[in-house]
C-alpha cells in the first residue's frame, strides 16, 4: 500500500461524509496516501474532525454553492451545478498531482458522485464506488436498471431478490423507485443509474465496496456476479467498535452542541431506559407529526433525548421537555454506546441503521424516503432489530401508535426481549467483522 495515492471523492453530505472519512482513515493505517475530496462547504464543517487526521490531505472544490448545499434553488439544480464543477475541478486535480510528481494511482467515489467516476475512466485513472447504502439495495437498483426484474407498480406487489430470503412488497422498495414518487426526486434515480453505466464503462469486473458487514448481508453480496461486490463495514470509528483505538471517535460534524450536556444527563439515567430519537440531517416533520411524536413519548413516560432542527420545534415541545432533553445534534456514536440507551426512534438512513446495529440498540423505525423504505423493512423482517411504525390515512403516525411500538421494545414481553437479543447477536458479529477485516490486512 505504501505507494498508493488514493483519491477519495465525496458528496458534500453528513451521511456520506462519515463512512468515507472513515474509509480514509482505514487507507492511511494501511499506509496509504489519501486526499480527501469534497464541497468547499462541508470540507469547512467537517475542519475539526479532519484536523485530529493529521496525514489526511484535504481538497476542497467549489460545488458552485459555497454557502451549503441548500442554498440551492432546488436540488437537481444542485446535482447539475456540482457534476459541472466538480468534473472540471477533480481534473485539475488529478493533471496538477500528476504534474507536482505524486499523482493519483486510484479513485474511490462515494454514492451520488458518479461524475467522479467518469472523470477517473477518462483519465484511465482506476476507480472504486464506495456504496454507503445496504446492498441489498445496491442489489435492488442494479436488478431494476440491470435486469428489469423489479415491479414498481403501486399495488403492494410481491418481489423477490434471488438468493435473498426476504421478501418484499413493492412499498418497501426505496421510494424514488415507486411511480408516487415526486419528479423533484427523479435525480437520484439518475445518479444511481449512471453509477451502474460508469462501472460498465470501466471495463473489467469492477469491486464495489459497500458499507456492511457479510453476516449482516451476505446473500444480497453474494449476489451480483457482475461487480466483485464486498463488504467493508461497519465504517465506525474504533472506540465504538472493537475499541482497539480508543482515540478512534472522531465522526460527524462540527455541529455538536457544546452547551447541553447530555452525555452528563445520559450517565444519571438507568441503563437500558432512555429513548433516543434523530431523524437525520436535512429532514423536517410536518407540526402535526412533531406533535404527534410529542404526544408519544409523553405516554411512553420514559426519558428521551431528541435531536431536532432549531426551525422544527413547537410550543408544545416546551411541555414535553421536563420528560427529556432536546438538542439541535449530537455526536450519535457517543449515545448510542451509552448504557442508558435502550432505543433508538430513526428515520432509517442507513449510517443510523448501522451504527444501532454496531452498537446493539434496538430501534422503532419511521422512514421517510429513498432506501429508508427498504432499511426499515431490513430492520423489523430480516435482521429483526426493531419495529417499523405503521401510518395512518393520511401518512401520519399517531402518538398510540407510537407509544405501542416503544411499549414493545422497552417493555417486558416476550417480544421486545426478542428484539433486544437480536440486537446484541448483531453487534457481536459486527465486532467479529472488523476483526476479519484486520486479519486481512495484517
Ligand atoms: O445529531 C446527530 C444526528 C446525526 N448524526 C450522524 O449523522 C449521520 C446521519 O447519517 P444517516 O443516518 O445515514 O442519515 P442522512 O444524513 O439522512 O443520510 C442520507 O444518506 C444516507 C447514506 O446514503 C441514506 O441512507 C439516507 O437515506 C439519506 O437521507 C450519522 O452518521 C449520525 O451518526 C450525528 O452525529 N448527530
Amino acid at each position: 500500500m505504501v505507494h498508493c495515492h488514493i483519491l477519495l471523492v465525496c458528496f458534500p453530505a453528513q451521511g456520506h461524509i462519515n463512512p468515507s472519512l472513515q474509509f480514509a482513515k482505514r487507507l492511511l493505517q494501511l499506509g496509504a496516501k489519501v486526499t480527501f475530496s469534497t464541497s468547499v462547504s462541508a470540507i469547512r464543517r467537517m475542519s475539526q474532525v479532519a484536523s485530529t487526521i493529521p496525514d489526511l490531505t484535504l481538497a476542497p472544490f467549489s460545488d458552485g454553492y459555497d454557502d451549503g448545499w441548500t442554498s440551492a434553488p432546488d436540488v437537481q439544480a444542485f446535482m447539475l451545478s456540482i457534476k459541472t464543477f466538480g468534473s472540471e475541478a477533480l481534473t485539475n486535480l488529478i493533471m496538477a498531482n500528476e504534474n507536482e510528481g505524486h499523482p493519483f494511482t486510484h479513485m474511490v467515489y462515494s454514492t451520488l458522485v458518479s461524475w467522479a467516476g467518469e472523470v477517473a475512466n477518462q483519465l484511465q485513472i482506476p476507480s472504486t464506488l464506495l456504496w454507503n447504502q445496504p446492498a441489498t439495495v445496491f442489489y435492488i437498483y442494479y436488478l431494476y436498471f440491470n435486469k428489469n426484474e423489479i415491479f414498481t407498480g403501486e399495488n403492494n406487489e410481491i418481489i423477490e431478490l434471488p438468493g435473498v430470503p426476504l421478501v418484499l412488497s413493492s412499498s418497501d422498495l426505496p421510494s424514488i423507485m415507486q411511480p408516487s414518487s415526486p419528479a423533484v426526486y427523479s435525480f437520484a434515480l439518475t445518479a444511481f443509474k449512471e453509477h451502474f453505466e460508469i462501472l460498465d464503462r470501466a471495463g473489467t469486473k469492477q469491486k464495489v465496496l459497500v458499507n456492511t458487514y457479510d453476516a449482516l448481508e451476505f446473500q444480497a453480496l453474494m449476489g451480483i456476479k457482475k461487480y466483485d461486490v464486498m463488504g467493508i463495514g461497519p465504517l465506525v470509528p474504533s472506540a465504538f467498535l472493537d475499541g482497539k483505538d480508543p482515540s478512534d471517535t472522531s465522526f460527524g460534524g462540527d455541529l455538536i452542541q457544546k452547551t447541553v450536556d447530555y452525555i452528563d444527563w445520559l450517565n444519571s439515567k438507568d441503563k437500558s431506559s432512555v429513548i433516543y430519537l434523530a431523524f437525520g440531517s436535512y429532514f423536517k416533520f410536518s407540526e402535526q407529526q412533531m406533535e404527534e411524536i410529542a404526544k408519544g413519548l409523553i405516554r411512553s413516560q420514559k426519558p428521551f433525548l431528541w435531536v431536532t432542527r432549531a426551525d422544527n420545534t413547537l410550543d408544545y415541545m416546551k411541555e414535553v421537555e421536563k420528560q427529556g432533553l432536546i438538542v439541535q445534534w449530537c455526536s450519535q456514536l457517543e449515545v448510542l454506546s451509552n448504557p442508558s440507551v435502550g432505543c433508538f426512534m430513526t428515520h432509517c438512513g442507513w449510517n443510523s441503521c448501522i451504527e444501532s446495529l454496531a452498537n446493539g440498540v434496538p430501534v422503532v423505525a419511521f422512514p421517510q424516503w429513498t432506501d429508508q423504505l427498504t432499511n426499515a423493512k431490513l430492520i423489523q423482517d430480516f435482521w429483526k432489530t426493531g419495529l417499523r411504525l405503521a401510518a395512518a390515512d393520511g401518512g401520519i403516525v399517531t402518538a398510540e401508535e407510537i407509544a405501542r411500538c416503544l411499549e414493545i421494545i422497552m417493555g417486558g414481553g416476550d417480544r421486545g426481549e426478542d428484539i433486544r437479543k437480536q440486537a446484541q447477536h448483531w453487534k457481536i458479529l459486527a465486532k467479529d467483522a472488523v476483526k476479519e477485516a484486520t486479519d486481512m490486512f495484517p
